[in-house]
């Protein structure tokens, strides 16, 4: 029998979305303690004058790399630290995912915007693919922009929409896999924290002010959100499910960092944009893929980018003052 090429399946080579080889993904269950991500902080901070007030997340083609045009390019006097160069952090794996820090301004703003994000499906534990999150709020961010790609499940919405999250629902929590799972560091957070109020509500107050003013309130929504663990897009009869269950968007994120944003006290907004158009019915013939969803958030990226842009000016004004 000839040796298997393992570049070559079905007769073409395969253009595998991983794009690093990863050295070691799992955890081995090693926890990093408050020191380590103290120890990160510093780091960060020895390498960059910015002092950030808000994070921004940029979800899958939503900035998430460097495109003309993109949010991540709107960063003025932007400072670039490879995820690889970060003690302590993980890489991103995921195409579209660049795995930089970007510090800088949005608007005069100082932020540290996550060009790249981790995923559970990646091989990362859910506190790992949050470790960002901590260290944001160890540099001094009180709120945090978490932006994703997501399928529309409500039939109301339209590939292109953004939809500001009114909350989610935590699936993999209901299965016990949640980022606070495991010991509680009280110098972050309570063991029980509440989630009624994760999604802040003066910021999606001015959010849907932000959309009229820019003229785009008829392509944002406000819905709910929820994180399965990825990485295959969802059965008919599970999008069915969601839907009864009252959710608006599908993902394969966000969810987890804003519980451990909230966790830490930061205040949260949350954008979805969708993507795709979620397949609710066995008669229908599109499928999920991932560069529909790169291309769309090429095709939204300069409406995103300018929101975005406002949204961070206008938050300031609601973030809480040190005491
Ligand atoms: O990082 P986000 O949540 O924006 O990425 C979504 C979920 C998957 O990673 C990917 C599927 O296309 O897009
Ligand atoms: N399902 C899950 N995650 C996604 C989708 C989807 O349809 N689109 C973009 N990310």
């Amino acid at each position: 029998m000839a040796p298997v090429n393992a570049d070559i399946v079905n007769g073409s080579k395969v253009t595998s979305p991983v794009k690093k080889t990863l050295p070691e993904v799992e955890d081995n269950g090693k926890r990093y303690s408050y020191e380590m991500l103290v120890e990160t902080a510093n780091f960060l901070l020895s390498k960059t004058d910015v002092r950030p007030v808000i994070g921004v997340i940029c979800g899958s083609g939503m900035g998430s790399y460097w495109n003309e045009g993109s949010l991540a390019e709107n960063i003025s006097q932007p400072e670039c630290i490879a995820y690889e160069d970060i003690p302590n952090f993980p890489i991103s794996t995921v195409e579209g995912h660049h795995g930089k820090l970007v510090f800088g301004y949005i608007s005069d703003v100082p932020v540290v915007a996550m060009q790249g994000r981790f995923h559970y499906y990646e091989g990362y534990p859910l506190w790992k693919c949050c470790l960002p999150v901590r260290v944001m709020k160890l540099l001094g961010v009180k709120a945090l922009i978490a932006t994703n790609a997501a399928g529309g499940l409500n039939p109301n919405y339209k590939i292109g929409d953004l939809m500001i999250v009114r909350d989610h629902i935590n699936m993999m929590g209901f299965a016990g896999n949640n980022p606070l799972h495991g010991p509680n560091d009280e110098r972050f957070g309570p063991r029980f924290p509440p989630m009624n109020k994760a999604y802040n509500y003066e910021f999606r107050k001015v959010a849907k002010e932000v959309a009229k003013e820019l003229n785009i309130d008829n392509m944002v929504r406000e819905g709910v959100y929820t994180c399965l663990g990825g990485p295959n897009f969802e059965t008919v009869a599970e999008l069915n499910m969601l839907k009864m269950l009252g959710v608006d968007a599908v993902g394969m994120s966000t969810v987890h960092e804003v519980i451990t944003a909230r966790h830490c006290d930061m205040s949260v907004f949350a954008l979805s944009l969708i993507t795709n158009e979620c397949v609710t019915s066995y008669d229908h013939d599109a499928e999920a893929n991932h560069e529909e969803v790169l291309d769309v958030g090429r095709m939204r990226q300069d409406i995103l980018r300018d929101y975005v842009s406002k949204l961070v000016n206008r938050f300031v004004k609601y973030l809480p003052q040190n005491p």
